[in-house]
Order: structure tokens, then sequence, then C-alpha cells
């Protein structure tokens, strides 16, 4: 029998023990090629076959072109690579499953019946705050409004923000795909074809990205600053307390709206570019 030691050793090393004629163990290497006494015996042995049958198609073709070196022993590279994508699907795997456990826990609001119901008017209200619409409606008339050039280029800017957001939101929700939570009720008003897809929050990704854009250009008194902080955390919230999203999708959406804010200074419409580009127009 093989010492504890040297059947661990074994493993380790990728051989597997199986007897000699004389009965006693001998160990064959799994990546080399046994002795021919010991290859007659694999066939009959019920192990090994096993192991033959697991082997990849690869090896069971005898390429040793591709190998890689792993603590003196030639493995196949196909083997080494499998290692970490199954870690890490695991770890995604499991980030996904605590994903749905805690929004299935936190969507308090999804309907009448659920345990906050009597809140979910008051986070409809919160939801309509961080609408699409009455952020371009409202971005539109004060740029209508504005008698000052400064004025219309920050509010010329918003609106440009606010219908990247909605074009950068709507690819993203389009290529993942990913279902909104099955307790969720589609009663939202106005919503594109996409919005039937959950990540990321659209919502959440505007109110980032608003929150930025009002800090930096407009809000200047300190309780508005907290204000407008507290409002952009709040729809992010309602979204996963409405049952509308996981929580994945909204702390997603908080990092894509805040990475947004940047585009849009890159972007930046001056009056100078906007009057050259009228002028070509002409
Ligand atoms: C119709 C317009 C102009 C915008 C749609 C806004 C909307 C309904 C987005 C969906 O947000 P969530 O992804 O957070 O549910």
């Amino acid at each position: 029998m093989p010492s504890p030691k040297a059947r661990s050793s074994a493993a380790r090393s990728g051989s597997v023990p199986c007897t000699g004629g004389n009965g006693r163990y001998e160990f064959i290497s799994l990546s080399r090629t046994p002795p021919p006494h010991l290859l007659q015996r694999q066939g009959s042995d019920p192990t090994t076959a096993r192991l033959r049958a697991s082997e990849s198609p690869n090896r069971r073709r005898g390429s040793g072109s591709s190998t890689s070196s792993t603590g003196g022993q030639q493995l196949p590279e196909e083997d080494c690579m499998k290692l970490n994508p199954s870690i890490i699907g695991i770890a995604l795997s499991s980030l996904l499953a605590i994903d749905l456990w805690l929004s299935k826990r936190l969507g308090v609001c999804a309907c009448e019946d659920s345990s906050w119901g009597s809140v979910r008017p008051l986070m409809k209200l919160v939801e309509i705050s961080g609408h699409g619409i009455p952020w371009l409606a409202g971005a539109a008339y004060c740029l209508y409004k504005s008698d000052s050039a400064a004025g219309q280029e920050v509010m010329l800017n918003l609106l440009m923000a606010l219908v990247l957001d909605l074009v950068l939101v709507g690819v993203m929700k389009a290529v993942v795909r990913r279902r909104r939570p099955a307790h969720n009720r589609m009663d939202m008003f106005a919503t594109f074809s996409v919005d039937g897809y959950s990540f990321p929050s659209g919502h959440a990704t505007r109110a980032a990205m608003c929150a930025r854009f009002l800090l930096a250009h407009l809000v200047l008194a300190a309780p508005l600053r907290v204000l407008v902080l507290l409002w952009a955390t709040f729809v992010g919230f309602s979204r996963v307390l409405l049952g509308r999203h996981h929580v994945t999708d909204v702390v997603f959406g908080f990092f894509m709206g805040y990475w947004q804010y940047n585009l849009v200074e890159i972007l930046w419409l001056s009056p100078v570019v906007l009057q050259s580009t009228i002028g070509q127009l002409h």
C-alpha cells in the first residue's frame, strides 16, 4: 500500500496508482506514456479507464506540442488555462447568487402587498424624479428661458448629457439583456423597449451623472449640495426597494453615470464650437 504521503504527492504530480503484476502499487504519470506492461492493463482497470476517458481530445490524440511546465511536470496548456475560468466562474456565480438573494430581500416595495407596500407611492415619486422625461423637459425649458450665454451653454450641455446617457444605457441594456427581477411589476411610465432589461439601471446612471453635473455647474450652497447627493443615492436605492432592479444593476449604474460625466466634460460644447458649427451649416 502506498503511504498517505505518497498518495498525496501522486495526486499533485498527476499520476495514478495501479497494481503491478506482483500485487505492489506502481505509479504511472497521466501526462507521460506508461511502460508497455502497464499500458496493456490500463484498458481493464476501471480507474485508469475512467481517467483516460475524461482526457481532453488533444491529449488523446497525443498532441505534445502545446505544453507548459508546472512543478517540473509538462502539463497541456489547456489544463492550466481551465483552472482560472473555473475560479472566476465560481466567484461570479457566488456574486450573482448573493445579488439575487439580496435584491429579493430588499424589494420590500415591489407591490402593495409587500412588507413596505404602503410606501410604494412615495418610491414611485422618487422614480419620477429620476426619470428621463422630466429631466429632458426641464433642461429644454431652462435652455429656452435662459437669457445668458453661460446659462444656455450649461443647459445645452445638460441636454446633450441626458441624450448621451439614454443612448449608452440603451446600448448596454441591449447587449447585456439581463432580465428584471421576477418580483418586479412592469408599471413604469414612458419606457423604451430596452427598458424591459435590467442592467444597468438607467435611473442610477442618470442620478449619478446629473448629480455630478449639478454639483459642478449649478448648485453652490452646501445644504443643496448635500441634498443633491442624498437624492441621487435615494433614487438608486429606490430602484431595488421597488423591485425594479438587482443591487448590481444599481451599483454598476452609479459607476457608469459617474464615468459618463467625465465623457460629458470631454465632449463639452462651448459657444465657440457651437457658433462655428452653426456657421458651417449656413
Ligand atoms: C422615455 C425616456 C426619455 C426615458 C426612459 C427612462 C426610463 C424608464 C429608464 C429606465 O430606468 P431603469 O433602468 O432604472 O428602470
